[in-house]
């Protein structure tokens, strides 16, 4: 199957920074893929370059073989959670509508049909309660959930998501993350989920791009998510211990703000 995402000898780099170099990735149709690392590490930069708002230093990203773009059909993106203001002029179905144009959807929708489809979404997401509502009142969690539902909505070739499980409770997470398999299975998107935390969606992933240190590992969780992987890629001791299907990382260098979850947490937390 031809790769929905490809890099080559991929390189970004700010002054004399590198955040990562010679990446070469093949992302295929249906894949599930986490892109992982400390603050700072590159994981939103990454994303960046798919959708053709960040250059390469070097190398070169392509979607559906032709080269990134800006503002490309293919993608569906949920970005890092900003709040809306509190007087923003929209419902959160009005926002949620933005991403339905139905270029995916056979011929151009109808209204009824157009609004079908926005209850359909907002249902998805638990949001009909509040569909009314104007987005700045709405909660961080609420706000992120339209935001889900709205990339969802073009039924992207390609989902970026940019950490969008902050802010949600467990509840929301779980139904947050299983949708999000859903497009990515049942409808062949290749996902491409930026976090801090895998354990939410650990029983979904494929595949792992662990940035740290400028540098990265890929494979699949039980390849990356090594207590040798990740030792060398931090350039210091680190544990990876699994216990009841979760992934614990203890002793992660002071300098990285990192979000993995801490031992005493293992009883069903999520971090
Ligand atoms: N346009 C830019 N010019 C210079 N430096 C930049 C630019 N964009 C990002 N950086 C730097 O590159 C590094 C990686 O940023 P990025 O936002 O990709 O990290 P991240 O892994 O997503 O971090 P976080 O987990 O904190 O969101 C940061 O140190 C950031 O300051």
């Amino acid at each position: 199957m031809e790769p929905v995402v490809s890099l080559a000898g991929a390189s970004l780099r700010f002054g004399q920074r590198t955040l990562w170099e010679d990446l070469d990735l093949a992302i295929r149709p249906g894949e599930f893929f986490a892109v992982l690392g400390p603050n700072g590490s590159g994981k939103t930069s990454f994303l960046k370059v798919l959708l053709g708002l960040q250059d390469l230093h070097a190398g070169s990203a392509a979607l559906a073989g032709r080269p990134v773009e800006r503002g490309s059909r293919l993608i569906g993106y949920v970005p890092q959670q900003k709040s809306f203001a509190p007087d923003t002029p929209m419902r959160a179905r009005d926002l949620v509508g933005l991403g339905v144009d139905g270029h995916r959807w056979g011929l151009r929708l109808n209204a009824g049909r157009i609004n079908r489809r926005i209850d359909e979404l907002l249902e998805l997401v638990g949001a009909s309660e509040y569909a009314r509502v104007p987005v700045g009142q709405l909660s961080g969690g609420e706000q992120q959930r339209l935001r889900v539902a709205q990339a969802l909505a073009s039924d992207p070739q390609v989902l970026l998501c940019d950490e969008p499980l902050l802010s949600l409770d467990l509840h929301h997470q779980q139904a947050v993350s299983a949708l999000i398999n859903s497009q990515c299975r049942e409808r062949n998107s290749a996902v491409v989920f930026v976090t801090h935390e895998i354990n939410p969606i650990i029983d979904y992933v494929d595949r792992v791009l662990y940035l740290a240190g400028g540098r990265f590992r890929v494979g699949t969780p039980e390849e990356v998510m090594t207590t040798e992987v990740l030792s060398d890629l931090y350039g210091s001791h680190v544990e990876v211990i699994r216990a009841n299907g979760r992934l614990v990382v203890v002793g992660l260098p002071d300098a990285t703000t990192h979000h993995h979850a801490e031992p005493h947490a293992l009883a069903g937390e999520v971090a």
